[in-house]
């Protein structure tokens, strides 16, 4: 059994059990955090040539070696040229979105970073939007038009979007001519949180999510969380639902905070809403970076970033991509894993209380599609891309709130228990 120990600074770690035949159960000690949200920071730093709008911007670092990249986190930051421009290498810049974000959003930062750097030849794509759109049909449009305007290895293609672009936009660059460069400027809660931080980028199949993709990291993210003023609110419960994943695996203290502080996170209309997603994101950030620097390409931690998703993966492909959204089925996810973690005897029903109660505090839902099976679920699941040799591995929460495990060692009655209370179709 691997322990993980937190480092001072972001470690990379060698090795995993990807050589041994059955990937052993992963844990790790329990990590404590003073509270960035009191006004401490953790693990990130202000970054330079701040003026005083910027007083609340923050850079962590993913540090990876030679791939390592910083994070930029702040209000506004989207104005801000000269934070992107230093991460272009060549001439060629793409900028990719869809016709729901380019309407707001294409035509500034189009002019930003052209202004930032007259010499580069600023071009855009818009693709569809939506989680059905999140296919290999769909990239073509960005290789097509890549190709069109003779963009060369040099190109650098950058995300303006939520997480399906961002996840689109990293693989179209991970595969155009073997590798161009690629920076993410994520829009929504659920893109700030997670996906553009960690480089898993790809398309969904039809019978399984994100089944085509490789690991690509950016040469850096840009968050600016005014963005999100135009986010609708059903979107950002979404993505708070990772916050809460951060929470049950890795930080004990950041899920109490959200227990105190969660209604003004899913309204951006509430007056601390900006006060509490800038908190969340730097954390949600923080502890990303921490995972991903020890684990890069899942080969053992990085695992726990997937709890709730064997069961939200298979909810999304059953009920048709875009029907949940990610962050929903998710909430559904964390409920049965949180239901499963309990049955095992591995925690608390106060945890596994406390888990659903602020799932559905966050406007979340916690039940699969009406039809869905016990049946349905174990066909689907069958797919994940946690499994090894055939076995089942789920991420489940166990001893202390904030640590968590992943193994294919747990009663398999257990989980039919949990499919059958949770499903309300017996198939
Ligand atoms: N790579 C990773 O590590 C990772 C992590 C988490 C999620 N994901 C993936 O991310 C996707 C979900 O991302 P998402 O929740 O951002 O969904 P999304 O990208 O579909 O965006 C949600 C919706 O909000 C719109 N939108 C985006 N920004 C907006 C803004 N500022 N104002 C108004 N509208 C805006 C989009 O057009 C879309 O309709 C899923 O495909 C999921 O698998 C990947
Ligand atoms: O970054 C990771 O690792 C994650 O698992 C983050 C998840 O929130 C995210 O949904 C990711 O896309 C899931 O990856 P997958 O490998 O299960 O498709
Ligand atoms: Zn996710």
């Amino acid at each position: 059994m691997a322990t993980q120990r937190r480092s001072p600074r972001c470690q990379r770690r060698a090795g995993g059990p990807r050589s041994t035949r059955r990937a052993p159960t992963t844990t790790r000690s329990r990590r404590t955090w003073n509270g960035a949200f009191r006004g401490e920071r953790f693990g990130t730093r202000c970054f330079s040539a701040m003026s005083k709008e910027d007083m609340v911007s923050h850079q962590v670092d993913v540090d990876l070696g030679d791939r390592s990249y910083p994070i930029y986190i702040g209000e506004d930051l989207i104005t801000r040229g000269d934070l992107l421009t230093k991460h272009i290498h060549g001439k060629q810049v793409l900028i990719v979105t869809n016709e729901t974000i380019a309407p707001i959003y294409l035509e500034k930062l189009t002019r930003v970073i052209q202004e930032s750097d007259p010499s580069l030849q600023v071009e855009s794509v818009i693709l569809r939007d939506g989680e059905q759109h999140k296919t290999t049909q769909e990239l073509m449009k960005v290789w097509d038009k890549a190709m069109e305007l003779r963009f060369n290895r040099k190109a650098t293609f950058v995300a303006l979007g939520g997480g399906v672009i961002g996840d689109m936009t990293g693989f179209a660059a991970s595969a155009f001519q073997r590798g161009v460069y690629f920076i993410q400027v994520p829009t929504t809660v659920m893109a700030m949180v997670d996906s553009s931080v960690g480089g898993k980028t790809g398309v969904n199949h039809p019978l399984g999510k994100n089944m085509i993709g490789a690991f690509y990291q950016p040469q850096c993210v840009l968050v600016d969380s005014l963005t999100l003023k135009s986010l609708p609110n059903r979107e950002t419960a979404s993505g708070v639902s990772e916050i809460i994943k951060y929470g049950l695996i890795w930080d004990a203290d950041l899920f109490r905070w959200l227990e105190e502080n969660i209604e003004s996170l899913v309204d951006s209309d509430h007056p601390e809403f900006g006060r509490a997603i800038s908190s969340a994101i730097e954390r949600s950030c923080a502890i990303k970076a921490e995972v991903v620097a020890q684990d890069e390409k899942e080969g053992g931690i990085r695992a726990f970033l997937n709890l709730g998703h064997t069961f939200g993966h298979a909810v999304e492909t059953y009920s048709g991509y875009g029907t949940y959204l990610h962050g929903e089925a998710i909430g559904v996810g964390l409920t049965m894993a949180a239901d499963l973690s309990h049955r095992l005897g591995w925690v608390t029903e106060d945890i596994k209380d406390r888990t659903i109660a602020l799932v559905k505090r966050s406007k979340l839902p916690t039940t699969p599609p009406e039809s869905m099976t016990p049946d349905d679920f174990l066909e689907l699941m069958a797919v994940d891309k946690k499994n090894v040799d055939g076995n089942l591995r789920l991420v489940l929460l166990r001893g202390e709130l904030g640590t968590c495990v992943v193994t294919s060692d747990f009663e398999k009655g257990k989980l039919m228990d949990v499919l059958n209370t949770h499903c309300k179709t017996m198939g």
